[in-house]
């Protein structure tokens, strides 16, 4: 006789990995002995999906949709990733951004079942143990955050947890990694937001953040647990605080094998983006000034990254350099300033110290304006204007997120520059008419890079991951966008193809990591089927078999 703690009930339909519900055939019924158990109806998985579609149609908000499909993946995983990958362009924005910012907001409310793991500073000493309590080993992808800089929202701590969930479903729905080989994991460091710390519904740590050397030793911890329990793994690093995630970043960049997407994926996508618009310019890289507003990762990262992409067009790594200038806080990062980080430093201009950004686009004159700064509206139209005033075809870049922390909107952009502006932000915005001319403003978001590397690195069993990497991403998917979109100011692939345009960014990059000798795996004849044999299909398996 079956104990009730092992009926069918319980496992085979209560087990979002295997589960198909209605869709389970009357044989596997029988063999799984849960005939009875599910109405008569025997649905395919196409049923299925346009019964889900009903249900999303019924819903109101973006957020509730999200709340339901979160839902569904802690039912039945097969049907949540067929409904994300039958229409990647309408469901980007609901399981990822914007829509996840209202739901980490709203963690504490909407949270219903765990999922990933909760590491916490008070499991510091036991890491390897609690992280074997994960009921597999082959885990090929962890993606970390501390919630310490989720977004453009701050430090929210743990209700920034749905952000390494989303990215990791943006793995399987954008780029086909298999589901079951990626961890989102939320390390509880504390929170510097007093506000939560005092709401009793808040479901992380109500105590004050660690300190630096705290977290070091901490994650140094993590890092070989991670490794030992999880061997290959590849660690992903999201949305840490700007000084901990740089700081961490170079503490392992060299000798594990990570990755920080707001440093490098963020990297990627603009350079992506820059490829393209700088080919509408007919314009080299080199020839460029470009100002950053906001010098956290992202903007470090994308700096970094440009300096390497400008060598590989002959300029010296300080001609490079030259070529950048930084706007933060404080105002533009000058030689005379005695408040920044060794990763600032190198781009500390010798110009008049100068707190109005306007002021400061008048003074350096740059071509090119990218917004990561967390400030909504910081792209004023005098800003925008004295872009145009001095660049015929200004790049204008507000990448900050969610919607209401874009430094400016496509529409204004667009109208402050009579249409002349190059623009991408980090959330699609609509199309935008002026003068009877429609322009379809670019999405720079880390999106059209993150998932491809994954697939890449799992098909080649990459040994590292470096820039170079990413910059062969941005190659890969500038290559992408077609004569037409161009013409119409679009500097990204769109969205509706998603799994075939990042698969075919991860061929180049799986082709840049054979050609460097870097791969885990033998070079096959035909990267490109290799990269194809791997990518995950969200369709049901006999069961009876
Ligand atoms: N589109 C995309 O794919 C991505 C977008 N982003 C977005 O970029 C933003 C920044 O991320 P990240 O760099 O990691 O965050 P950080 O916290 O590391 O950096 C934020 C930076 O903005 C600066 N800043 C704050 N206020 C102003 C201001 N009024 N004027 C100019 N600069 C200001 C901060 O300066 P100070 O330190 O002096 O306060 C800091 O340098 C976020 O909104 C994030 O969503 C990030 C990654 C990917
Ligand atoms: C997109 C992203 O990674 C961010 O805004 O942090
Ligand atoms: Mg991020």
């Amino acid at each position: 006789m079956t104990s009730s703690r092992s009926h069918p009930l319980l496992t085979v339909l209560n087990d979002p990995i295997q589960d198909k519900g209605t869709a389970y055939t009357e044989k596997e019924r029988d063999a799984l002995g849960i005939t009875g158990l599910l109405p008569a109806h025997v649905d395919t998985l196409e049923t299925q999906l346009s019964r889900v579609m009903s249900h999303l149609d019924a819903k109101q908000t973006d957020l509730e949709r999200y709340i339901y499909l979160i839902g569904l993946c802690d039912r039945n995983e097969t049907l949540y990733f067929a409904v994300l990958m039958s229409d990647p362009e309408r469901f980007i924005p609901i399981v990822y951004n914007p829509t996840i910012a209202e739901a980490c907001l709203d963690y504490g409310q909407i949270f219903r079942r765990p999922r990933g793991m909760y590491l916490t500073k008070h499991t510091k000493g036991r890491l390897k143990e609690v992280l074997s309590n994960w009921p597999t080993r082959e885990i090929r992808f962890i993606c970390i955050t501390s919630g310490g800089r989720i977004l453009g929202l701050g430090d929210i701590g743990a209700n920034g947890t749905p952000i390494p969930i989303g990215k990791l479903h943006l793995y399987t729905a954008c780029a086909g990694v298999p589901p079951d080989a990626l961890l989102p994991i939320h390390m509880d460091i504390g929170t510097t937001n007093r506000d939560l710390r005092d709401d009793p519904l808040y479901p992380g740590l109500h105590e004050d953040v660690a300190s630096s050397d705290e977290i070091d030793a901490l994650m140094d911890e993590f890092m070989q647990a991670a490794t030992e329990v999880f061997p290959g793994v590849c660690i992903h690093f999201e949305d840490w605080k700007g000084t901990d995630a740089l700081r961490l970043f170079d503490r392992y960049k060299d000798d594990h094998l990570i990755y920080n997407d707001d440093i490098q994926g963020t990297a990627g996508v603009t350079i992506a983006g820059l490829i393209t618009a700088l080919q509408i310019k007919d314009e080299a890289l080199k020839d460029q000034r470009v100002m950053f507003a906001g010098a956290g990762s992202a903007a470090i990262g994308i700096a970094n990254m440009i300096v390497e992409a400008m060598k590989t067009e002959g300029l010296s790594g300080a001609e490079a350099q030259a070529a950048i200038a930084l706007f933060d806080a404080g105002g533009l990062l000058t030689v005379t300033r005695d408040d920044l980080n060794i990763y600032q430093t190198p781009y500390a201009r010798d110009l008049k110290d100068e707190t109005d950004l306007q002021a400061a686009v008048k003074a350096y004159k740059p071509t090119i304006l990218i917004g990561v700064s967390t400030v909504g509206g910081l792209f004023t139209e005098a800003v925008v204007k004295e872009m145009a005033s001095h660049c015929d075809r200004p790049v204008i870049f507000p990448l900050s997120n969610p919607t209401h922390s874009a430094e400016c909107t496509p529409k204004d952009a667009y109208t402050w520059t009579d249409g002349k502006a190059l623009v991408a932000c980090g959330v699609q915005f609509p199309d935008v008419e002026i003068e009877g001319q429609t322009f379809h403003p670019g999405q720079a978001n880390n999106f059209y890079i993150f998932p491809a590397l994954g697939l890449a690195v799992y098909a080649t069993k990459a040994k590292t991951i470096d820039d170079k990497m990413f910059i062969a991403a941005a190659r890969g998917c500038a290559d992408q966008v077609s004569a037409h979109d161009r013409q119409q100011g679009m500097l990204f692939p769109r969205q509706r193809d998603m799994l075939n345009t990042e698969t075919r960014i991860a061929i180049a990059i799986a082709r840049d990591i054979f050609d460097r000798g870097l791969a885990g795996v033998e070079e096959p004849e035909d990267v490109g089927a290799l990269i194809q044999s791997q990518i995950y299909q969200p369709v049901y398996h006999d069961e009876t078999v």
